[in-house]
């Protein structure tokens, strides 16, 4: 991938060092329409419909970039009869997965991957990793050659414009990841760049794994002290797992937003949590994909099928002992064992853990 830059003579700053969109500078470098970035938002649930709106807002203010910013929506029907790309693009807003946040009027839906990527050059994945694989199947000699795409991570209050914040990991090029940077930061979303891909990844990836236990420990009414303790538990095997897969992560991606911070957010809120803490509820008696599909009317879970996939990682290469929490969390979770396991696995622990 070959971006056309713009912007080369941004001074970036250092690695970790927050970034804050150099607005005037971008107007009077870019005016040229045809050079200017067009993006798609590939998905539209709750973060995909959070992502489009943030975007939209700063590519009407940057002349760096096309003012539209198209949307793929995975078509569904609502209970009204009517197709979900039509109400969003009606409406302005996603009433199934964001509903009561209006999008921006620059947003548009569109329910044909292909034509939502045909004339954009930087593409926002976003949907739940399980469909992943067969979008960008279909997306193979569909996208432009000078394409850029961004992988997302985190926060979840920020459509209402609370304060929040999230990392872009880059892996050479640093006005690529500084684009990216001014595409999403905004007075109340500080984006930061670290060069750490595979540690960015990993961090949103292996939370939410501890997402569910920490959920299990709310369902089983555990308290607090418990929480935090399988809190940092979880935090130590994410780092520790993502260390032996790729020994170039660094260890200062874990203090960064898309690591503690985000880490905390998700076993303090989010959805992993919500439906394993109702699973504890029940002692393990209903199945989540029946929990989830109660509780979060179409929304997805990642935290369960990714601890089956961490699992997979973990008994492939002898390291299920090393990494007790990890392994408890699939194994509550597919009925091998019941909820209140999540404490009794520290008995488990490697004395050298
Ligand atoms: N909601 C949040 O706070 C955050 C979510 N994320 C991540 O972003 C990703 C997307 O999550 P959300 O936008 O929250 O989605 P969501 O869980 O709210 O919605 C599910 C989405 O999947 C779509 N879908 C259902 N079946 C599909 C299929 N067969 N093919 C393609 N799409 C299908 C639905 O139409 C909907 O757009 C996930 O990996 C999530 O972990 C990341 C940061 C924050
Ligand atoms: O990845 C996420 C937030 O970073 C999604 O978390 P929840 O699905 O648990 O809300």
């Amino acid at each position: 991938m070959a971006p056309a830059l713009e912007a080369k003579q941004v001074v970036l700053p250092q690695e970790g060092e927050t970034t804050v969109a150099p607005n005037n500078f971008l107007n009077s470098v870019v005016n040229d329409a045809t050079h200017r970035s067009k993006v798609t938002v590939i998905g539209s649930g709750n973060w995909g419909s959070v992502a489009a709106k943030l975007i939209a807002s700063n590519t009407l203010r940057l002349s760096s970039f096309h003012d539209e910013v198209r949307m793929w929506v995975y078509e569904e029907t609502l209970r009204s009869g009517e197709q979900l790309t039509d109400v969003i693009n009606r409406t302005n807003e996603n009433v199934k997965y964001l509903p009561g946040i209006k999008l921006g009027k620059n947003v548009v839906a569109d329910p044909d991957l292909e034509s939502a990527v045909k004339d954009s050059n930087m593409l926002v994945f976003v949907t739940p990793h399980q469909f992943m694989e067969g979008i960008c199947k279909r997306l193979v000699g569909k996208i432009r050659e000078d394409s850029e795409a961004i992988s997302l991570v985190k926060g979840m209050e920020i459509a209402v414009e609370k304060f929040s914040e999230a990392t872009v990991g880059y892996r050479l090029n640093r006005e690529v990841a500084e684009r990216w940077v001014q595409l999403f930061y905004t007075h109340y979303f500080i984006v930061t760049a670290v060069q750490d891909v595979e540690g960015v990844e990993l961090c949103g990836t292996l939370k939410n794994v501890v997402a569910i236990a920490a959920g299990f420990v709310d369902g089983l009414e555990m308290g607090n002290n418990t929480k935090a303790a399988i809190m940092r538990l979880g935090l130590r095997e994410m780092k520790a797992f993502s260390k032996l897969l790729f020994p170039s992560v660094k260890d200062s991606t874990f203090f960064e937003s898309c690591g503690v911070a985000d880490l905390i957010t998700t076993c303090l809120g989010g959805r992993n949590r919500k439906v394993a803490e109702a699973y504890a509820r029940n002692g393990g008696k209903r199945s989540f994909d029946e929990v989830e599909a109660e509780m979060l009317q179409g929304q997805k879970l990642q935290g369960v099928s990714t601890a089956s996939e961490v699992y997979e990682v973990l008994s492939h290469r002898g390291w299920l002992e090393l990494f007790p929490l990890f392994s408890t969390v699939h194994e509550i979770s597919t009925g091998l064992l019941p909820p209140s396991a999540i404490v009794e696995y520290s008995e488990k622990l490697p004395k050298s853990f």
